[in-house]
């Protein structure tokens, strides 16, 4: 499909349109509510005082606020949120912004870029969260530099992506491979590697995308290539890392300490400045300086009189002094430390938050490609000649609020539209899968990869009984399909997200958990999911109470997860046969396919079965064993 430039600038008004939606959400919500509520919706912070104040990376002005009586705070606040700092009951013009640096249960680190006004250190305080539009700035301007590649190779690279040019690829190239790979992973390495432009490794569950992707980059940093890896999410970097440190790559990882796993942390690139020597003598500097401007201040406020105001003055300008000295060695020592890593590992949306500003990469590596929106795909490859985007169009797409610019082409992820413009060519599939036992692979292979997934032998036949306490008495095939139909369980709404949720069903599952743990299942291999929030909520309260270890989540949020047993509550029922979201088959795909040894899901077929979908995966439990009816199971006795 020819296109021409102007398809960014379509791309940018579906942004604004999102952006709108978001802002929307959000002042909808503060409309209907009080301050109280708005606190409890996670809106507001109320009451807050500052504490402690200190200069970080940067030279930005650390508030710390906490609550007199020191009350753990809402904690819904998060690390990277924007917020507008007032006066808890005055109103003022221009409220000061600052972005949230550490979120604990009882204190909030704020990070402002200029030195914050007086009201911020003397009375009680408010934090209202703000739409952040510095990422969709930064989306658009992208958009912007990717339109205006005019010239030889750039502009290649720009009709590559509109479509208009297809993608080049070298002669794929012998490499010993640093792991054994099957054959489909070793094509799909050395076609990543032979890769002019970009590259697409479709990897459906547990077929081993992440594998294929370390190989890449160990292959790569071994050519003396500079590497970038990159994905939409916090999580999806982390895994990256932890893909290239095991390859013993040298990676750094750059974003806010506090949004990486905990055992990531000394990789991030504000850690490792820390221990640079340019780094030691800046926060000399840093410290003196501050004393000096506290030095300023107190001569200002303590009455007026020439000799105080000419110390002032003098302090301040020596102060500044000393601050450009102290920012421009930390500069030196970033640049120092980002200089000497392989790879540099950021989210997508971090990629131009400033540290990076410039830097160019021989090849970029970008995971869970198809649930990140084109415009911030698009990102990546500003930042690289080529490309390797890894995903799996089956699973779940981009979050996009505005349904109107998720159907004109938002909800579409890059990788997909790439696909779609260049055909097969371009992508190499992953089909043998290291996951699932050979049933629970069956019903998603069918039914979403044109039954092409194969279960290597030494998964294929792995049952829950090898891991429950030797003659446990369990019902546990590999799948197991538990019907509630009559049972009367009907869903509900919950008023204020209008959620729904099944307490009927919740029951069971909760019934299910307690037979499996007592049966040996270690917590920490058992996951209870569902697609519907509120119901999420309702079982995560059931589900503590038997076990911390037990996670309880959303599907949505379980995706790239796995666990030896899980159990799927869809929750709906109604004489309608409504399935809202359900009918979304790659929510299902992602739901049905977290499971290694058991699959247990739970759902009335009345409601169900009048999608040819569901109807099938009922009637395929019947056929090989699986299906139980909730009129005759044990546990549902006890709810
Ligand atoms: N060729 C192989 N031989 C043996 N085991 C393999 C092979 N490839 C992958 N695996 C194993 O399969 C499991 C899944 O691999 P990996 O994490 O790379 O999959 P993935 O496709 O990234 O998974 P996800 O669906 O979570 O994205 C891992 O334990 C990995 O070690």
């Amino acid at each position: 499909m020819a296109r021409d430039v102007s398809f960014f600038d379509q791309l940018g008004s579906l942004l604004a349109q999102e952006r709108e939606a978001e802002k929307a959400r959000l002042a909808a919500l503060a409309q209907s509510l009080t301050l109280h509520e708005r606190e409890e919706h996670g809106l507001s912070v109320l009451d807050l005082e500052s504490i402690e104040e200190e200069v970080g990376l940067g030279g930005r002005f650390l508030v710390t606020l906490g609550r007199a009586d020191r009350r753990p705070l809402p904690t819904r606040l998060h690390n990277g949120d924007l917020v507008a700092v007032l006066p808890r009951r005055a109103e003022v013009k221009e409220p000061a912004r600052a972005l949230i640096s550490r979120a604990t249960a009882t204190r909030i680190q704020l990070a402002f870029d200029r030195s914050p006004p007086p009201y911020v250190h003397e009375g009680l305080l408010r934090l209202d969260v703000v739409p952040n539009d510095v990422t969709y700035d930064r989306l658009r301007a992208g958009l912007q530099r990717i339109k205006a590649l005019d010239k030889g190779a750039e502009r290649h690279k720009r009709e590559v992506v509109l479509g208009n040019e297809p993608p080049r690829f070298d002669k794929p190239r012998e490499f010993e491979p640093t792991r054994p790979l099957n054959p489909e992973q070793q094509d799909a390495t050395a076609r990543a590697l032979a890769a002019e432009d970009f590259f697409l490794v479709h990897g459906p569950p547990g077929t081993g995308k992440s594998t294929v992707l370390a190989e890449v980059a160990a292959q790569a940093v071994a050519d003396g290539k500079r590497l970038l890896c990159t994905a939409a999410s916090n999580a999806a970097v982390d895994h990256l890392l932890d893909l290239c440190l095991d390859k013993g790559l040298r990676a750094i990882r750059v974003g806010h300490p506090a949004r990486v796993a905990a055992r990531l942390q000394e990789h991030t690139l504000d850690i490792v400045v820390e221990s640079h020597p340019d780094r030691a003598v800046s926060r000399d500097l840093f410290d003196e300086a501050f004393s000096l401007l506290g030095y300023a201040r107190r001569q200002r406020s303590q009455g007026r009189s020439r000799e105080r105001f000419a110390n002032a003055r003098a302090s301040t300008t020596e102060a500044k002094g000393m601050l450009d000295e102290a920012r421009a060695l930390e500069r030196k020592a970033v640049k120092s430390v980002l200089a000497n890593a392989d790879v540099i590992c950021v989210t997508l949306s971090s990629l131009d938050s400033g540290v990076l500003a410039g830097q160019q990469f021989d090849l970029a590596l970008l995971d869970e490609a198809t649930q990140a929106t084109e415009p911030l795909a698009l990102l990546g490859f500003l930042r690289a000649p080529r490309v390797i985007l890894a995903g799996d169009p089956q699973q779940l797409p981009p979050t996009v609020l505005s349904q109107e610019a998720a159907k004109a082409g938002l909800g579409v992820s890059l990788f997909e539209r790439l696909l779609k413009d260049h055909g097969d060519g371009v992508k190499r599939m992953l089909r043998e899968q290291y996951r699932m036992n050979a049933r629970i692979m069956d019903f998603p292979s069918r039914e979403m990869y044109g039954g092409e997934l194969r279960a290597h032998p030494s998964i294929a036949d792995r049952t829950l009984d090898a891991v429950l306490t030797p003659g446990a008495d369990v019902d546990a095939p590999p799948v197991l399909y538990l019907d509630t139909a009559g049972k009367g369980f009907d869903e509900e709404v919950e008023p204020t997200t209008r959620s729904l949720f099944n307490p009927g069903e919740a029951g069971l599952v909760e019934a299910r958990v307690r037979a499996l743990l007592a049966a040996g299942l270690a917590p920490r291999e058992l996951a209870v999911i569902t697609p519907y929030s509120a119901q999420a909520h309702q079982l995560r309260e059931r589900i503590e109470a038997l076990s911390p270890e037990v996670e309880v989540d959303t599907v949505d949020a379980f995706q790239g997860r796995e666990k030896d047993a899980i159990i799927v509550s869809l929750t709906r029922s109604n004489s309608e046969g409504q399935l809202g979201f359900l009918t979304d088959l790659r929510r299902m795909n992602v739901a049905l396919t977290r499971a290694r040894r058991h699959l247990f899901v739970v759902g009335d077929s009345a409601t169900l079965s009048g999608h040819p979908f569901y109807a099938r995966f009922v009637e395929g439990t019947q056929t090989h064993g699986g299906y139980r009816s909730a009129w005759e199971w044990p546990d549902a006795q006890d709810t």
